[in-house]
């Protein structure tokens, strides 16, 4: 596949927007930076790469993620690990309608832009983020292994993530289920196992993550945009990218990292 030579850039350091959804569901913009992300179906060919408007980030290809989840569960902060390495602690500042953030990705030798949509878990917005499923290549699920409640909206509730996940994204989908905040071994209310079970009830890769100490973040975020990445070559020179193993021969364990 022919490449376009691109400069080594940092990711845009656009910090998080708020933007609520149009009336007509059509994509938000930012005044100054709208700027459209090629459409690229993970089953699709690759779009071509695209110069910077001076925000910096130059890529191959992009691709849209969504965190979800409950409230509280640790999205936004997962999203602030993963873009700025670091963690925000102190008040809790519940997301208001939708955020995003981009982060370009040196994967194989090709720039994979993540733009990444951090929704709001709470009930009030959920029609805001359903008008977004059927956008997003990939879908992290995330709950909070100290919070059951979190556990169970993933599959139990009448609302459950995952049904809605099967009623408002596309079919091919890439997903990932994330217990967040392993750091806080002493209030584990959800054991790996059962994490394990639900993922493979439903065939989902699985990891847990912190986005307090790091724990698994990037790799979630690395996982994915080569899966994507893989899914988006015609004829990809490369051996197949099997998500499920690298996830499971890459993941951390939570008790790795304890002194
Ligand atoms: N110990 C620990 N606390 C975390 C972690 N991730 C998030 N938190 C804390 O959990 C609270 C909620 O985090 P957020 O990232 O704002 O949660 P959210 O899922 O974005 O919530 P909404 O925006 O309401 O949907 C904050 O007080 C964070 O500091 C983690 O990995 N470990
Ligand atoms: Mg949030």
């Amino acid at each position: 596949m022919s490449r376009k030579k691109t400069p080594k850039t940092k990711g845009a350091s656009a910090p998080a927007a708020s933007a609520l959804p149009a009336a007509n569901g059509s994509r938000p913009t930012r005044p100054g930076t709208a700027r459209p992300v090629p459409q690229a179906r993970p089953n699709g060919p690759p779009q071509p790469g695209r110069p910077s408007l001076g925000g910096g980030d130059f890529y191959d290809v992009a691709f849209k993620v969504m965190l979800v989840g409950d409230s509280g569960v640790g999205k936004t902060c997962l999203l602030v690990r993963f873009k700025d390495g670091a963690f925000l602690a102190g008040t809790f500042i519940s997301t208001v309608g939708i955020d995003f953030r981009n982060k370009v990705l040196d994967v194989d030798g090709m720039k994979v832009k993540l733009q990444i949509w951090d929704t709001a878990g709470q009930e009030r917005f959920r029609s805001v983020t359903h008008a977004y499923y059927r956008d997003a290549h990939a879908l992290l699920l995330l709950y909070d292994v100290t919070n059951k409640a979190s556990f169970d909206n993933i599959q139990l509730a009448p609302q459950a993530w995952l049904t809605e996940t099967q009623e408002y994204a596309q079919h091919d989908v890439v997903l990932m289920l994330l217990g967040n905040k392993v750091d806080s071994a002493q209030e584990r209310a959800v054991k790996r196992e059962d994490g394990e079970k639900l993922a493979k009830e439903y065939g989902l890769p699985f990891m847990e993550t912190s986005a307090k100490t790091g724990l698994n973040v990037d790799l979630a975020f690395t996982a994915i945009a080569k899966e994507l990445k893989q899914r988006s070559m015609k004829a990809p020179s490369e051996p197949r990218f099997r998500l499920h193993d690298y996830v499971k021969r890459e993941g951390r364990s939570a008790s790795c990292c304890i002194p």
